[in-house]
Order: C-alpha cells, then structure tokens, then sequence
C-alpha cells in the first residue's frame, strides 16, 4: 500500500464567530489521497470546494477535524511552522495564473527557491529541468504578457513543482483556459501523474478536465455525496461523469 498524501477525517467548517451569522460551509468530510493518486473534486457553486482546499493548503483552519498531510498534522501547526509547510510540501495552481507580471517566465518559476535562498546556478538548473518537462524552455525569458494563456498555466504548473512539493494542488486550473489549451495543462498534469508520480488533488467544475484524474469525490452541502473510479478508458469515465453531474442539481446553492 502506498503512502497517504491526504488524510482528512471529520472536516467541518463554520464561518462566522459564535455572536454572529454563521455559515457551515463544510459538515463532515473523510478522505485520504495515496501517494501517484490523481484525484478529482467536482460539486455545485458554493458546494465547498474551495474551503477544502484552503483547509488542506493551511490558508485557513477547520472548525472541527484533523488533516495530515505527508504524515503532518496541519491543524496544530504554529505560524512558523506552517510557512514551512506550505513552501516545502505544496504546490498550488491558481484559475488565473498568479504570475508577477514584471518577473520573466524564468524569475517567476524560481521564486520559491530563491526564497528558500538557493543559489542562483542550482535555481537556473531546476528551473530548465522542469521547464523542460513542461515544454516551457522556449519561452522562458518573456514576460507573462508576451505568452498565451496556456503558456502561462503551464508557467505556473512549473512554479508550483520547482520545489518538489508532496502534493500538487489546483483550483480550477483550467478555468480560465479554451479547450486546446486546457487539454494541453492536462496531458501535462497527467505526464507529471503517470511518469513522475506527482500527487495531484484538483477541483473542476469541467466533466472533460475531470476525465484525466483516476478518482474524483463529489461534494454537495459540504459532504462528499459520491465517489467514482476509472475503470476503463478516458472516455468511458468521461460518460460515467455526465451521468452522475446528470442527476444532481448543481445549480442549487447550499443552504444554511
Ligand atoms: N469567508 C467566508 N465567510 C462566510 N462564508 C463563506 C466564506 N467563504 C466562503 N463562504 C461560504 O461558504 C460556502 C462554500 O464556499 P466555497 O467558496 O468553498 O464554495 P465552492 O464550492 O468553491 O464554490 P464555487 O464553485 O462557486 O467557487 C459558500 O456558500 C460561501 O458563500
């Protein structure tokens, strides 16, 4: 059996102090993501999607519930410590890049090694190898509004692997993307699941982006409701989302 990544039982989030409105955005989640896993999360607007992946990220914390990540219990880390965990053990991809718009492609994708105060050369040779398995490299000295929008995403795939992080994450990833570009990121993110074994947990709201993940957990009014694995091919599983997204409201906002 393979390492957990991921292991998150009992999650739940409420927004809002005691005295106020309060808001429960998650009720209760369990899951565990092994390490090679390329992992899926789909569920309506306002389901909690992107509370979970502030939660496993440590950009905010759980009102009840435990998250390990890499054998790490993230709720009882201190400020320091989380700061470290966040530069060592992830990586994040965000719908709209995220990119400093005055660093070139190269100063962008180094950034978290050069806060970590490697050397310049050991920085130049990291970011050509990942460049290079991004099939970035020819573009590496323009600045971010001199590519396109696929170009970029694939930039800050490689700014969020520079670091060899346990766990690639991404919140609509493709969101932003038309569709050749979005099937560029995921064959690339899919490369990077198949041949270099990255752990990569990403939401979509996309069936097509969906169907390159091996798993995917649906989640409505802050419980995962449902769970898939592929079987068999791409598209196979593809139809195997559109009838389950099919027969849920996922127009419905989640109620208090
Ligand atoms: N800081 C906050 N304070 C109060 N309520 C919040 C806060 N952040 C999110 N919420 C509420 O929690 C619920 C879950 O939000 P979340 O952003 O996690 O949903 P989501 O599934 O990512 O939605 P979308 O697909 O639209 O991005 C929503 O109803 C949202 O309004």
């Amino acid at each position: 059996m393979t390492n957990k990544v991921v292991e998150i039982n009992h999650l739940q989030k409420i927004y809002g102090k005691a005295n106020e409105k309060q808001y429960q955005a998650l009720a209760d989640i369990s899951f565990d993501v092994h390490e090679g896993e390329f992992v899926g999360i789909m569920g309506p607007s306002g389901s909690g999607k992107t509370t979970l992946l502030n939660m496993i990220s440590a950009l905010d914390t759980p009102t009840n519930g435990t998250i390990n990540i890499a054998g790490q219990n993230i709720v009882k880390l201190n400020e320091n410590q989380l700061t470290d965990f966040r530069a060592e053990k992830i990586g994040f991809i965000f719908q709209d890049f995220n990119l400093l718009e005055n660093l070139t492609m190269r100063q962008n994708i180094g950034l978290p090694l050069s806060l970590q105060g490697l050397s310049a050369k050991k920085i130049q040779t990291q970011v050509e190898k990942i460049a290079d398995r991004l099939n970035i490299g020819h573009i590496l000295d323009n600045y971010p509004t001199e590519v396109s929008g696929g170009q970029k995403q694939r930039v800050a795939a490689a700014r969020a692997l520079i670091h060899q992080p346990e766990l690639l994450l991404g919140d609509e990833p493709t969101g932003a993307l038309d569709s050749k570009n979005a099937k560029n990121l995921l064959e690339a993110l899919r490369d990077l699941n198949e041949q270099d074994k990255t752990t990569i947990l990403m939401v979509t709201h996309d069936p097509m982006s969906a169907s390159y993940c091996k798993r995917i957990l649906f989640i409505r009014d802050g419980e995962i409701f449902k769970e898939i694995e592929k079987q068999g091919s791409q598209q196979a599983f593809y139809e195997d989302i559109l009838s389950i997204l099919s027969h849920v409201d996922f127009s419905a906002e989640s109620q208090v």
